[in-house]
């Protein structure tokens, strides 16, 4: 499935009621089988963008349409938060069947599904845990697979591995490479992290400070397995920097003006 963004605004109104523009002319695609990451300063609008894609917020004018649907329906859309927001009174199965008992999937295709899922994020063996029993690192699997277990046409991830540790995200980094190679969905990835969004992206979408424009897209020419390897290194780098260099001016403004809140 493809998803296209067509000359998308957002309003909000601030405090004092006066209008502000949160985006402005956002044209985009994502592909099918693509993974893109937008990145950006603080309160440039990218979970807006996000929202606005899983159907969660309606842009302000312009529209967001679905394409090479098999069945005339609405996609369905499988969403990753940074809080994962898991029910602490259900075991890691019981949130990963969440969906599929709002789908009406009946108890036997429920549990093939729970045990493929768990599978496949790591968490074999854990299903019968409760949430406050695992790790950050843990829990987002579960969120991650909950998410996939539905088999949505499209994966939206914002900012899923942000609480966590620098060496949690690092491993969470590489598994879920390793799960999006196994399912391929079409993803729409938000991140702060200029190192996450090179490693993880076929293209990365730079946004500016508010009014969140789209800057740039960066085709990252780089093969998937390995890319942070020594061989490619350098071209890891020199896109990095490339990316930094077109958020730097507009990341120490907001800083200093305190966008976002
Ligand atoms: N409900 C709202 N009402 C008013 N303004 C809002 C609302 N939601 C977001 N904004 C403003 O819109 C802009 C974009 O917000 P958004 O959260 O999408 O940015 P972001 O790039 O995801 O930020 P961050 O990187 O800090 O998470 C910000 O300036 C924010 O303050």
């Amino acid at each position: 499935m493809k998803v296209v963004v067509d000359h998308v605004y957002k309003y909000y109104e601030d405090r004092h009621g006066q209008q502000v523009v949160a985006l402005e002319d956002i044209g985009l695609t994502i592909d099918e089988e693509e993974f893109v990451v937008l990145v950006g300063p603080s309160g440039c609008g990218k979970s807006t963008l996000l929202n606005m894609v899983g159907g969660l917020l309606s842009p302000s004018a312009g529209r967001i349409c679905v394409e090479g649907l098999a069945e005339d329906r609405d996609p369905s859309i499988g969403i990753v938060f940074q809080d994962v927001g898991l029910f602490p009174w259900r075991t890691v199965a019981g949130n990963i069947a969440f969906g599929l008992e709002e789908a009406g999937l009946d108890e036997a295709e429920r549990a093939e599904r729970v045990q493929y899922y768990s599978a496949l994020v790591g968490l074999s063996g854990f299903e019968r845990a409760y949430p406050h029993q695992l790790s950050g690192g843990m829990r987002q699997r579960v969120g991650i697979a909950r998410a996939l277990a539905i088999r949505p046409d499209l994966l939206l991830m914002d900012e899923p591995f942000s609480a966590l540790d620098a060496q949690t995200r690092t491993l969470m980094q590489e598994e879920l490479l390793r799960i999006w190679c196994a399912t391929r969905l079409s993803t729409l990835y938000v991140t702060h992290n200029i190192q996450e969004a090179v490693y993880l992206a076929d293209r990365v979408v730079v946004l500016s400070r508010r009014p969140g424009r789209i800057v740039s897209v960066i085709a990252i020419d780089l093969p998937r397995q390995g890319r942070d390897g020594e061989q490619h290194l350098a071209r890891f780098n020199a896109y990095a920097e490339q990316i930094w260099g077109l958020i730097r001016k507009d990341a120490q403004e907001a800083l200093i003006e305190g966008d976002g809140g």
